[in-house]
């Protein structure tokens, strides 16, 4: 029916021929491409070439044809070298920007397929965008290659962060008990089990993953250290195994890669261990047997290559009959255990290590290295040092800052800041009876005011062991940071004793 002049036609009732419309869509289109781009051709189902544009023309001399009569009607594979048109009619699929190199230059390049009514690919369309895009496409070119540039540098870096700062030279010490753990940690890098370290805090087990992965096949790869006590428990999970995109909105939107994906091919260093908290043990477990992670919000697994140290001052066999530790994670983890041994065990070794740690003090302070009088050593051999070569080493460092002599004597070691936590006459075998916490005036007294004593002088003496490290602190009271950051709370003198950067 005729629609009278103020009648507005609807959609459905466009009385076009769309099929006519879209055809001449198509030729306007060829012929606006054939004449705008570079270059065009059009092969066929059997690759070849069946028609080239006018613009197309001027790289025959280039590919080595004198004219269009020699090119057209050949396979495209035999006069286009490295064309990649018989993949657009193999697959189907367009291939919408692409870069050509051959004999006649680089170029920027479509490549489109051809179907007929019945949907079937009857040849393919090939397009040159961009004759030697290397100067036309300048800018972009530029601007790509400083990011890629600013990528490397990051990756780089990234690289250098995480290569091992320690080699097993790098454990001072030639005592028995020093040699035994160096023969020990040679033998562990050339295997791929699992490592346990076990030791006190401030023995060294940090330096000694460090040196067993630098010391292994997969030194060339990255070393990924996780502090396991330093993680909140809720994000552990999403730092072991990673998010996948989408999992969560905001910062995580992205997704993250975990340390399992992060240390692949490498080694990840599982510090305190024995803070792992019970649900996150299992899904470990699952990681070491299967090699497999599964990020956040992913139902896909991802397979891993991953060598694993742990370290822990705690005792995991006890931790295993108290019920607070797997008992089938710690027969997994202790296949290659290390004890290293606490600083008084070694006491010999203490003369080498205050002259390594002296000169690294000096290094880093800018200020020349102090000797260290024959009396100054035997004082340092004297004390218990429950903090051990940390605590060693926190002695060192106030005691060589706040004198302006050159030779430390046992007395700037007595009368100086950070002084060890007890000091006994005799070398002792075990940690030396501190001084009592409670006098025997008051030790007839309320017990809790007499644990309260205790408990504060505890902590003052760890704190003081650890220069103040509150972590270090916490581990070798061996309770939570938590239960610390509760107790610094209550008895607020003794937060002159906390470092202040090193609170962690
Ligand atoms: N044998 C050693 N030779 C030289 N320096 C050492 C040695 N052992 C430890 N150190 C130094 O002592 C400090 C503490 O060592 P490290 O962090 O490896 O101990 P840790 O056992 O991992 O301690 P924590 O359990 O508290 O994390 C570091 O500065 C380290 O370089």
């Amino acid at each position: 029916m005729p629609l009278s002049e103020n009648q507005t036609p609807a959609p459905n009732d466009i009385p076009q021929d769309v099929d006519g419309l879209l055809r001449l869509a198509a030729q306007s289109m060829f012929d606006v491409l054939a004449r705008s781009t570079e270059g065009m051709m059009v092969i066929d189902r059997d690759h070849r070439v069946v028609w080239i544009s006018d613009g197309y023309k001027r790289f025959l001399p280039a590919l080595g044809f004198a004219g269009e009569h020699e090119f057209v009607g050949r396979p495209v594979e035999d006069v286009v070298p490295n064309t990649q048109m018989l993949q657009v009619l193999e697959s189907g699929k367009p291939v919408l920007v692409d870069l050509l190199t051959n004999k006649a230059g680089t170029f920027l390049v479509s490549r489109l397929p051809l179907r007929n009514d019945a949907g079937e690919v009857i040849g393919a369309l090939g397009l040159v965008l961009l004759d030697h895009p290397e100067t036309t496409m300048q800018p972009l070119i530029q601007k790509f290659a400083r990011l890629q540039q600013e990528l490397e540098d990051t990756r780089r870096q990234l690289a250098a962060q995480r290569r091992p700062k320690y080699t097993i030279a790098s454990f001072i010490g030639a005592s028995p008990a020093a040699l035994e753990v160096k023969r020990q940690a040679r033998r562990v890098a050339q295997t791929d089990s699992t490592v346990l370290l076990l030791g006190e805090t401030g023995t060294g087990k940090e330096l000694l993953a460090h040196a067993i992965h630098s010391a292994s096949r997969r030194a060339h790869r990255p070393l990924v250290s996780v502090n396991i006590a330093a993680v909140p428990e809720t994000l552990l999970e999403a730092e072991f195994f990673g998010v996948s995109p989408g999992a969560y909105t905001g910062a995580d939107r992205k997704g993250r890669d975990g340390k399992f994906k992060l240390a692949d091919g490498g080694t990840l260093f599982l510090d305190e261990i024995g803070d792992m908290p019970l649900a996150l043990q299992s899904k470990l477990l699952r990681v070491l047997q299967e090699q497999e992670v599964e990020p956040l919000g992913s139902n896909t697994v991802l397979r891993v290559d991953v060598r694993v140290i742990a370290a822990t001052s705690r005792d995991l066999a006890a931790m295993v009959a108290a019920g607070s530790f797997r008992a089938d994670l710690y027969y997994r983890l202790n296949v290659l255990p290390i004890r290293v041994p606490a600083l008084r065990e070694r006491l010999e070794d203490i003369e080498a290590l205050a002259e390594a740690l002296g000169e690294d003090i000096a290094r880093r302070s800018g200020m020349p290295q102090k000797l260290l009088s024959p009396d100054a050593i035997e004082w340092l051999m004297r004390q218990p040092w429950p903090g051990n070569i940390r605590e060693l080493r926190n002695t060192l460092e106030q005691v060589s800052l706040m004198s302006d002599d050159m030779q430390l004597t046992a007395q700037h070691f007595e009368g100086g800041a950070g002084l060890p936590t007890a000091t006994t006459t005799a070398a002792p075998a075990t940690p030396a009876p501190a001084a009592p916490a409670i006098t025997p005036a008051q030790a007839v007294a309320p017990l809790p005011e007499l644990i309260e004593a205790l408990e504060r002088d505890a902590i003052a003496r760890a704190l003081q062991a650890t220069g103040g490290n509150r972590m270090a602190a916490a581990r070798l009271l061996q309770i939570s940071r938590a239960s610390l950051y509760e107790r610094l709370a209550r008895w607020p003198e003794l937060e002159a004793k906390v470092q202040v950067s090193g609170g962690a």
